[in-house]
């Protein structure tokens, strides 16, 4: 089949590739010059695990183009997949400008009949909005279809081709023909295709993103009520998580989530419902706990240095909002950086990946370096803020050399708590009892 994809960003680069991988013909637009110029010229512009094998096979084999122009871009395609931008307006709801002005131009453009698919993550209703904003200029037959997009960062390539389901949402039976046939090799037995109107499908994305939120929110407080009343939430999780009603993913306890999508998806639902004259209690619970989580750490580092951070130096393992991926958008990380300055300290961070990232963000506020010990050099503490594997499985001989004095707060529970306990750490985690360093004054 010939497919466009118009937004050539994280969502629109891995649905281009991946559709390319199964023989398809595609054409990736974007308006972004120098981005299309890069890909064109066989450079990846996302951090994507397995992505860049897929795309520098299909781009050599002809079966990936890249350009800026729309009206060329989607001249002979089948499918017109819309992967743009919907960030939160400033009331939080989607804002639906980048995808409502490409509609309006391909009411100009269209010369025959396309099927056009809501790859973004879009409220209940904008499969409405789209085809009227198409319609006002259209001259031939076209239809608009809601396929909401559930791949992970970091896992994006595995989630595409074996995708737990796939969600269509149309009313046309020619258009469902069309996205039927195209998925058909996406799809393993057992995960199927679910057909469904176009409303019903644009609310499953925010219900899933809003369900998935509330799993962790929920984890998170029964962490805060582990270290209170005694428990250890890792028990906790793996007791619930067996069950299999409840079921073992998404349950574990942090500080908080971030990313792209969670923080913009919850919010967007729950401005939907104000909208619709419903308050959903829970998600603005879910909301905040979260806010709370992302700097759950913090007093606890206070708490270990007297409330007085002024002139102490962290290191920080970790900037990214999760591991395997580049992305830094609502990273806890950044948010636990912004307090420790506010507070005059001062910080040493390494990330695999992210740094450069974080460095165009906020500059030399921070130090930044090339591996993860020299991060700990004359550091009064360590903090990790990302689950990468490569902080894990540590050298703990090189971290005991390395920083100034033995302590550790850990926003993703890497480590064993007797384990550090025998290595005479002061390693404070989430939902876990502290372990507090055999030799230290008790402060
Ligand atoms: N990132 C994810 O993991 C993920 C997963 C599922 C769904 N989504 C949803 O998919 C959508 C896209 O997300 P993303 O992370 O890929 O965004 P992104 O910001 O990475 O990419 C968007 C791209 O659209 C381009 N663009 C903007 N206006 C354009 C125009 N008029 N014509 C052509 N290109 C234009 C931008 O230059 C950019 O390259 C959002 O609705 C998001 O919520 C994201
Ligand atoms: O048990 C868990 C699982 C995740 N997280 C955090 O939750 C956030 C989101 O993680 P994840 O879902 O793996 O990352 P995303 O790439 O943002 O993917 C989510 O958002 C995408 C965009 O909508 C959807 O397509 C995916 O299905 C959905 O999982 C991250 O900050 C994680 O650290 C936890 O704190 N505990």
């Amino acid at each position: 089949m010939k497919i466009t994809v118009v937004g050539t960003g994280y969502v629109g680069l891995v649905t281009g590739t991946c559709f390319a991988e199964t023989g398809n013909n595609v054409t990736c637009v974007d308006i972004d010059a120098g981005k299309v110029a890069k890909l064109a010229a066989g450079q990846i512009t996302i951090y994507e695990p397995g992505l860049e094998k897929l795309f520098e096979r299909n781009l050599k084999e002809g079966r990936l183009q890249f350009t800026t122009q729309l009206k060329e871009g989607v001249s002979d395609a089948d499918v017109i997949f819309l992967a743009l931008p919907t960030p939160p307006g400033e009331d939080g709801s989607a804002d639906l400008s980048y995808i409502l002005k490409v509609a309006d131009q391909l009411g100009y453009i269209l010369e025959d009949y396309k099927v056009i698919v809501d790859k973004s993550t879009v409220p209940v209703g904008t499969a409405d909005k789209v085809r009227e904003a198409i319609a006002r200029n259209a001259k031939v037959e076209f239809d608009v279809v809601s396929n909401p997009e559930f791949l992970r960062e970091g896992v994006a390539v595995e989630d595409f081709m074996k995708p737990d389901r796939v969600v269509i949402g149309t009313s046309s039976e020619k258009a469902r023909k069309v996205m039927g046939e195209l998925y058909a090799p996406y799809v393993r037995q057992g995960n199927p295709v679910i057909f469904m109107d176009e409303k019903s499908a644009e609310l499953t994305k925010y219900a899933a993103n809003s369900f998935l939120a509330t799993k962790i929110s929920f984890m998170n407080e029964i962490a805060i009520l582990c270290e209170r009343l005694g428990a250890d939430v890792d028990m906790v999780r793996r007791g619930i998580g067996s069950d299999d009603r409840i079921g073992k993913r998404f349950l574990f306890p942090g500080i908080g989530y971030g990313g792209s999508c969670f923080p913009k998806d919850v919010q967007a639902l729950v401005k939907s419902s104000q909208d619709a004259d419903y308050d959903f209690r829970i998600l603005n619970a879910v909301m905040d706990v979260n806010e709370q989580q992302k700097v759950f750490l913090l007093p606890k580092i206070e708490a270990y240095f007297d409330n007085d951070l002024k002139g102490k130096h962290f290191a920080l393992w970790g900037l990214a909002f999760k591991p395997n991926t580049d992305d830094i958008r609502e990273a806890p990380a950044l948010y636990i950086i912004d307090r420790l300055l506010a507070a005059g300290a001062s910080v040493s961070a390494f990330d695999p990946e992210a740094m450069s990232n974080v460095k165009q963000l906020i500059g030399d506020r921070i130090r930044y370096v090339d591996h993860q010990y020299e991060a700990l050099e004359n550091a009064d503490a360590l903090i990790i803020a990302t689950e990468w594997s490569v902080f894990r499985t540590p050298d703990f001989d090189k971290i005991r050399t390395h920083l100034k004095d033995q302590v550790i707060f850990d926003g993703r529970n890497l480590f064993d708590v007797p384990r550090m306990q025998e290595l005479g750490f002061h390693y404070e985690s989430v939902g876990r009892q502290a372990v507090t360093r055999l030799n230290s004054v008790v402060k």
